[in-house]
């Protein structure tokens, strides 16, 4: 007996569980070993106090209570769960099962309760219970739908195992009816993405972003962009797909697309080239025109730096370094220029005129960038050349006119001053030219007034200035005469090339003229004084019997 008894102790010493033995009022009887371990009290403390003395926490004092007069009055509940207070203040959650020991009467003679300590399980569990919810509630009511379904490699995705409330309501199907279906029914047939493709990348990477045309019972369409991760559910690989509703970013995509189109429409028709450039200075918008002036395609330039592209040059071949371009200045300052001259350089090298405004583009009070809108002005300057060329030059010879036989003449005059150089002015009018006119015709005349100016240049060098004053005048400028001798050489030569004949359509003509020469300083100081003396020069040449020159100095 002794034997059998510590045979037991030993036995309920060694296993694992809590033993605890009560006689029917609650006494401890036995403690093992783990209840002394868990709680902290030896089993001499125990052993002969109730049960509820020490061990119990106020809150479950009297359900425990009652449980235990239940179990003596012959009801065995076979399981229940309760708090344990150890000795240092700590509470451990036990599950019982209890059986009873009866005596000969039958009644209970002692409870043996056997306990696990779950206090870990049970936390566990409501962690669990806690995130379950929390991924439900996320699950349920967030504003994407969600939708689970398997996959296996090499093979077509699945049927849905999972979907949220938002999937069902958003596709019209019910949970139960959804999982009857795959992506592959939902999926839009003709905007649909490669689903193979997908799930490939999803096997392989573990996820993928990609955007989709999801196909509501009722054929609607709805543009979504789609989420997708791989995970394991209960042991089997699934996709987690999250899709975004994403029609009004479609919407918008679309209005954008469909305002760009109208901006390139309207910007190409009104002919100037148009370009946006972002913050960094990189091209983000051309419009036809501007591929047009430039040779270059949008599509060729767009993310690039647009001023190394086609304004990095001047005429003569010099760089233009980018803090000089007011495009990309009014992206730093703010500020709009207007340039009414500057060169773009086309894709195949060449340089042309513009005229250009530079303007800063602002969004949310930020600037984003700017836009520059240019004008070939090529054609203005050789408009301009041209009219600037007949505002200088005679028509119907080509000769410099008195306009700018005078800018000419204050410019040599000025050189002459500096240096102390002798000027020469030589005024020659024809001899009677109008008997030409008037016996020929007025179209001869115009012959022999070319064919004379023709002559008169062959007479000069280069620097040297013949002008027609109008009618059958001419003036030639000198504007370096070596020594006063010169002036007449030059007059000499000037009269014998006038006298040659000259041959005007069937008509040999000879004509002479009579010359006046100015010299500066002799003759004058100033272009006025110096015109005056010349043209008086020549007009007592004519009094002195044409075909001949006069110095005004000789007067
Ligand atoms: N064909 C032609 N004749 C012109 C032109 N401009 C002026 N004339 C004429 O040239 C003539 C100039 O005559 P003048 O210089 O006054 O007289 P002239 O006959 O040359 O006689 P002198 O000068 O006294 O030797 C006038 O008959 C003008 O009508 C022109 O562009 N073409």
């Amino acid at each position: 007996m002794e034997n059998e008894h510590s045979f037991i102790a030993a036995v309920l010493d060694t296993i694992g569980a809590l033993v605890v033995v009560l006689d029917r009022n609650g006494r401890v009887i036995r403690f093992n070993r783990q209840c002394e371990k868990l709680t902290g009290y030896s089993a001499a403390e125990m052993i002969g106090r109730p049960i509820w003395e020490r061990l119990l926490i106020p809150e479950e004092l009297q359900p425990v209570r009652s449980t235990f007069d239940r179990l003596v009055a012959g009801n065995f509940p076979s399981e229940f769960e309760n708090w344990w207070l150890t000795k240092n203040g700590a509470r451990r959650m036990i599950a019982w099962s209890n059986t009873a020991l009866l005596d000969a009467d039958g009644e209970v003679e002692f409870v043996i309760a056997t306990g696990i300590d779950v206090t870990e399980r049970r936390q566990i569990e409501a962690a669990l219970r806690d995130s379950e919810e929390r991924f439900r509630m996320l699950f349920n009511n967030g504003n994407d739908a969600i939708l689970v379904h398997p996959i296996s490699p090499g093979e077509m995705p699945g049927k849905f195992i999972e979907a949220n409330d938002l999937a069902c309501r958003r596709l019209d199907y019910s949970r139960e009816e959804l999982q009857q279906l795959s992506p592959l029914d939902i999926d839009d047939a003709v905007s649909a993405v490669d689903i193979p493709k997908i799930s490939r990348q999803i096997e392989v990477e573990g996820h993928a972003l990609f955007e989709s045309v999801h196909v509501a019972r009722d054929g609607r369409k709805i543009p979504v962009e789609i989420n997708a991760h791989r995970f394991e559910l209960k042991g089997r690989p699934v996709v987690l797909s999250i899709a975004r509703d994403i029609t009004e970013r479609k919407l918008a995509e679309a209005a954008l697309r469909e305002s760009e189109a109208k901006l390139r429409e309207i910007t190409s028709e009104l002919g100037d080239g148009i370009y946006v450039l972002d913050r960094n200075g990189q091209l983000t918008f051309m419009n036809k025109a501007a591929e047009h002036l430039l040779g270059w395609t949008e599509a060729e330039l767009l993310g690039q730096n647009a001023h190394e592209a086609f304004h990095y040059q001047k005429p003569d071949g010099s760089h233009v370094p980018v803090c000089d371009c007011p495009v990309y200045q009014s992206i730093h300052s703010g500020e709009t220029y207007r340039i009414l001259e500057d060169y773009f350089t086309c894709k195949d090298g060449t340089l042309f005129p513009v005229s250009f405004v530079a303007a800063p583009l602002h969004r949310g009070g930020e600037i984003t960038g700017s836009v520059a809108a240019f004008q070939d002005i090529t054609e203005r300057k050789q408009a301009e050349a041209r009219i600037h060329h007949m505002a200088h030059h005679d028509m119907l010879t080509g000769l410099p006119n008195r306009v700018l036989l005078a800018d000419r003449l204050v410019l040599a005059l000025a050189q002459a001053r500096r240096y102390g150089r002798l000027l020469t002015l030589i005024f020659l009018d024809l001899d009677h030219f109008k008997q030409i006119n008037d016996t020929l015709g007025h179209d001869v005349g115009d012959e022999l007034l070319k064919a004379v100016a023709a002559r008169l240049v062959e007479c000069v060098r280069e620097a040297d200035t013949v002008a027609r004053m109008g009618g059958d005048e001419f003036v030639i400028l000198l504007p370096e005469t070596a020594k006063a001798g010169d002036a007449e050489i030059v007059a000499r030569k000037v009269i014998e090339a006038v006298n040659l004949p000259l041959m005007i359509g069937s008509h040999e003509l000879h004509i002479t003229t009579s010359v006046g020469i100015a010299l500066y300083p002799r003759d004058g100081e100033e272009t006025q004084t110096l015109m005056k003396n010349a043209d008086t020069a020549m007009y007592r040449a004519k009094e002195s019997g044409r075909n001949g020159y006069q110095l005004y100095s000789q007067i």
